[in-house]
């Protein structure tokens, strides 16, 4: 049985549309299928657990976006029960880096014709994400995006993967940068005036941006972006670049890719796993290498 876990409110609604539209077409096919809607924040990892005690999953799919996937694929880590893919979120980052078809009909014809391949998990302080997780000024653009009208206003007019663009835009002028030190792979390294700290699973987060564009899901390796010493107007005027990757030859962009990455500023900063923020510094990531399958 295929285990289903919808979140209705992805992208501003666009998950019960979408499984409005998968529904006759599972019925028709004469597919078994279960499916449960989430009613609030953290309920598709209660969901899955669930599902799990309940007996036999064959695979178990996310419908919506990299949200939902992030707590679904909590508790199919270590498993062999595969993760399947819906994507209908505003960012979709996850889909964008599995090539997963954002055609919600010809994802679920992947889903039920793919065979599942492992990829790696990364962990950071206990839990695990599926994209990326970034400290400092992405953290705290990703906090006000999540909080802020205009990322309904923009899935609206399905526009919603620029709402981060948008809100970094409004966050460039409070933000201060602070001094960090990273351990890499057991060597510290000390950063002054930085602004943000990526450390990506795949080349994507916040919706397209390629942030660690040599990032791969099946290399064993986090990939590390740090923008530091880096004036405020230097920082707008390259902040287009990242959406082709081309940022990391911008002075004040470092790369490393590493097994193990520790990040303690000087302060205390949020931090944002798969875009939701619920952690702030110190924080370790760690990779897991073929942790989850994925169809
Ligand atoms: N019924 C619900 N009410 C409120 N929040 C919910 C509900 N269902 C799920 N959530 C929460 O909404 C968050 C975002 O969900 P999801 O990622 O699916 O959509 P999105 O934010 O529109 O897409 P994206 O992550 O791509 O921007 C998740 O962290 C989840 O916990």
């Amino acid at each position: 049985m295929i285990t289903f876990i919808v979140n209705p409110l992805s992208a501003g609604g666009r998950g019960q549309k979408v499984w409005s539209k998968l529904e006759p077409i599972l019925n028709e096919k004469g597919i078994q299928y279960a499916v449960h809607f989430t009613e609030y924040p953290a309920h598709a990892r209660e969901l899955v657990k669930t599902v799990f005690q309940a007996g036999e999953v064959q695979a178990v799919v996310a419908v919506g976006g990299d949200g939902t996937v992030h707590e679904v694929a909590q508790d199919l880590v270590g498993t062999e029960v595969p993760l399947g893919f819906i994507p209908c979120g505003s960012g979709n980052d996850f889909a964008r880096a599995l090539r997963i078809p954002v055609d919600c009909v010809k994802a679920l014809e992947r889903i039920l014709t793919h065979r599942p391949h492992k990829i790696d998990m990364a962990k950071i302080n206990g839990h695990y994400f599926v994209n990326g997780a970034g400290v400092g000024f992405d953290a705290a653009v990703a906090k006000l995006s999540n909080a802020s009208k205009m990322k309904c206003w923009l899935n609206y007019v399905k526009l919603g993967r620029f709402a981060y663009a948008a809100n970094a835009l409004r966050m460039l002028s409070s933000f201060r940068p602070t001094d960090v030190v990273l351990t890499i792979d057991g060597e510290r390294v000390p950063f002054s005036h930085v602004w943000l700290v990526a450390v990506c699973n795949v080349p994507y987060y916040a919706g397209g941006m390629k942030i660690c564009p040599q990032a791969a899901w099946d290399d064993g390796r986090l990939d590390v972006c740090i923008v530091h010493n880096m004036r405020r107007v230097t920082l707008l005027s390259n902040l287009t670049k990242v959406f082709s990757g081309s940022h990391v030859s911008v002075p004040g962009v470092t790369m490393f890719r590493a097994r193990t990455v520790s990040v303690e500023p000087a302060e205390r900063l949020y931090v944002h796993t798969d875009g939701e923020c619920y952690l702030t510094t110190p924080v370790t990531m760690t990779i897991h290498s073929n942790a989850l399958n994925v169809l």
